[in-house]
């Protein structure tokens, strides 16, 4: 039901205020602390999305319940732990991080445009932040989602979310949303770049394992475009390293509960290079944006672990991403492509405008 409350916006909207336009950056989210009590509820979420896990519900609420919340959340909150920063949770750190820096790059280019974050499942949620740019008067609103590769469990959740708040809404703002940017040259040239600082660091390995969120392997079938972008996300940053076939592989990581989930798997990939003589393995995670507890403990604590018992002597985790110049320029470009029509580039004021026909009197009269 649309709310009737009168908003600080509504006045604005009615008569006509100038567009203002907004891009509100979503990431999947984590929990508030690393506790337990936080863990469940951030996971209740998380898990009761039946974008997230596709059994139907009767099935799946008990297990949810009675299975996975109880052992889970005390398990999922000591890794949390690992990871925690003394100002929070690392994945929440880095977003708003980048939210702020495509900011000022954006204010930097001339665009008059207000940049928020907000976080799928947990805090600040996407219906509070669209609400807020809402009051604040923007009437039109780019979903820029953290994720690169386009998945039903991820992508199409924030639009869900994104969705419920519209049927709240009376007057809607105009929405706009970037569903995929896995093939992205500026996304790409980051990562390569990244990759490249690493290497010029701490020298090369023998092998790279670029490792991807997983996904339960029936949803490729089903037709979702996730194991294919990844697979073309992972042959262009190949291609920009000029890596050969056998100095890469792509591997699948967090796989969640019994079902095939996509293939290969990190961890046994990582465990079957180090047995085969692999000495150095680095590990590079595209698919994130962010470090998170997928990547700084998953990879860079547990896959370490696992490649160093299988008899490997060197493992190197790349960090994400994150802020890196390159890659909030490749995110501000791709925010310019998808406003396009919107006019957010400044207008000059009136001395500029003053200066401008100077020029062109100047011009004239020189011919
Ligand atoms: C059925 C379960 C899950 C699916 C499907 C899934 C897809 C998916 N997830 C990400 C990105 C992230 N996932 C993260 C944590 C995480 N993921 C799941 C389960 C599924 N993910 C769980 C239960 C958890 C929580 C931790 C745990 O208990 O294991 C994170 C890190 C969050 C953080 O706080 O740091 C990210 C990021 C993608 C991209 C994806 C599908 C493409
Ligand atoms: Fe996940
Ligand atoms: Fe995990």
């Amino acid at each position: 039901m649309p709310s009737d409350a009168p908003s600080p916006a509504a006045h604005a909207h009615t008569h006509g205020q100038a567009a203002q336009t907004a891009v509100l950056l979503c990431n999947l989210g984590t929990p508030d602390a690393p506790t337990p009590p936080a863990v469940r509820r951030y996971l209740a979420e998380f898990l009761g999305d039946r974008r997230v896990v596709e059994i139907p519900r009767a099935v799946w609420l008990p297990i949810l319940y009675g299975l996975i919340l109880p052992l889970r959340s005390a398990k999922s909150a000591a890794k949390y732990a690992t990871i925690w920063t003394p100002d929070g949770s690392p994945l929440k750190l880095w977003t708003e991080r980048q939210a702020k820096r495509l900011q000022g790059w954006l204010g930097e280019q001339g665009h008059r445009v207000r940049v928020a974050y907000a976080m799928r499942y947990g805090t600040p949620s996407i219906a509070s932040q669209l609400q807020a740019l809402a009051d604040a008067g923007a009437t039109r609103i780019l979903i820029l989602s953290a994720y690169p590769q386009y998945s039903g469990t991820t992508t199409a959740s924030v639009i869900d979310a994104v969705g419920a708040w519209a049927r709240t809404q009376r007057h809607v703002p105009e929405l706009r949303f970037v569903n995929r940017y896995h093939d992205d040259p500026g996304y790409i040239a980051a990562l390569a770049h990244r990759i490249q600082r690493h290497w010029r660091e701490h020298g090369r390995p023998e092998h790279l394992v670029l490792s991807f969120h997983g996904v339960p392997e029936r949803t490729l079938h089903l037709g979702d475009p996730y194991h294919c972008e990844c697979r073309k996300t992972a042959r262009l940053l190949g291609e920009a390293l000029n890596l050969g076939a056998s100095q890469m592989t792509v591997s699948f990581q967090s796989r969640f509960g019994k079902a095939k989930w996509l293939e290969p798997y990190t961890e046994p990939t990582l465990q079957a290079l180090a047995r085969g003589g692999t000495k150095r393995v680095d590990v590079a995670c595209p698919g994130f944006t962010s470090d998170c507890l997928e990547t700084l403990e998953e990879i860079a604590q547990e896959g370490r672990d696992a490649f160093l018992a299988a008899g490997g002597k060197e493992f190197h985790y790349i960090p994400c991403l994150n802020d890196e110049t390159e890659w909030i320029h490749a995110l501000g470009g791709i925010a310019v492509r998808h406003m396009g029509g919107w006019e957010t580039q400044r207008q000059p004021d009136a001395k500029e405008l003053a200066a401008q026909k100077e020029r062109a009197m100047a011009l004239g009269a020189a011919r």
